[in-house]
């Protein structure tokens, strides 16, 4: 990494949460969205912030409304926690933020996809759909792997309200905390075969990353093509993230 980018990195670490996702180049973010189908964001959280919250891991279960073992669903080997409301403050505040920056591409990508549905300015506003629908129950989550776990290929729907973008943010450092285990997307074609796409994280850093499909532009307009996520199987150690989606769940 250069100097310069260190720098101000370290610098955007020492402001509050809401700004350093204001600080993001959101048009670049929007432009590896529509090329690559992801964007990583860089050192958004501290390695403290991350040590804060992958303890809560093994902590007090009531910041936690239910605990999902994967291999008893067939999901694949590791577990996670779903956040009860109220959320963490960091990660209210997150979803919070992002949410508005995440928005117009969403409008935009249903409006390119033919798709009715607009997602309002302010995450409050969505929200307050979801729970109109009964999609009343947080969806933020803590996943925990050890040697030997994975996360087998997935979409996070929870019901009719969908916002198409989620964050997930790893939490622990790799190569230092665990080997293997790196974070995998795949896209479905239509009448094509599937591409994937292993993404490099490092601690603190999120991947912004499409929850069911996204508009790929082809010779003669778009298409939508069908996105799923997981993980591949940790070698060695242990690995935290925080996964940040913004519909709620009935
Ligand atoms: O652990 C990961 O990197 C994947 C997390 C995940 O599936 C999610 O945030 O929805
Ligand atoms: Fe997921």
């Amino acid at each position: 990494m250069h100097s310069k980018t260190r720098t101000s990195t370290a610098r955007r670490l020492k402001t509050p949460i809401p700004e350093r996702v204001e600080a993001l180049d959101w048009e670049h973010i929007a432009a590896e969205l529509d090329t690559q189908g992801c964007a990583t964001v860089r050192g958004m959280l501290t390695p403290a912030e991350c040590a804060g919250l992958a303890e809560l891991y093994g902590g007090d279960d009531t910041v936690f409304r239910s605990r999902v073992v994967m291999a008893r669903h067939g999901f694949g080997k590791g577990e996670y926690k779903y956040f009860a409301y109220p959320l963490p403050d960091s990660v209210s505040v997150l979803r919070t933020a992002l949410y508005p920056r995440l928005a117009p591409i969403a409008n935009r990508w249903n409006e390119t996809l033919g798709i009715d549905v607009r997602f309002p300015e302010a995450h409050a506003a969505f929200v307050e759909r979801c729970h109109e629908a009964g999609q009343t129950r947080p969806t933020p989550l803590l996943l925990r792997y050890v040697e030997g776990d994975y996360n087998c290929l997935h979409q996070d729907l929870y019901g009719e309200h969908v916002f198409p973008l989620q964050v997930a943010f790893l939490l622990s450092a790799p190569g230092d905390d665990f080997t293997g285990g790196e974070f995998v997307l795949t896209e479905q074609r239509p009448r094509m075969q599937s591409r994937a796409e292993v993404v490099p994280l490092g601690q603190g850093d999120g991947v912004v990353f499409p929850v069911h499909h996204r508009p790929v532009k082809g010779t003669r307009g778009h298409y939508r093509v069908n996105m799923r996520h997981g993980v591949s199987r940790l070698r060695s150690g242990q690995r935290h993230t925080l996964g940040i989606i913004f519909h709620d769940a009935r």
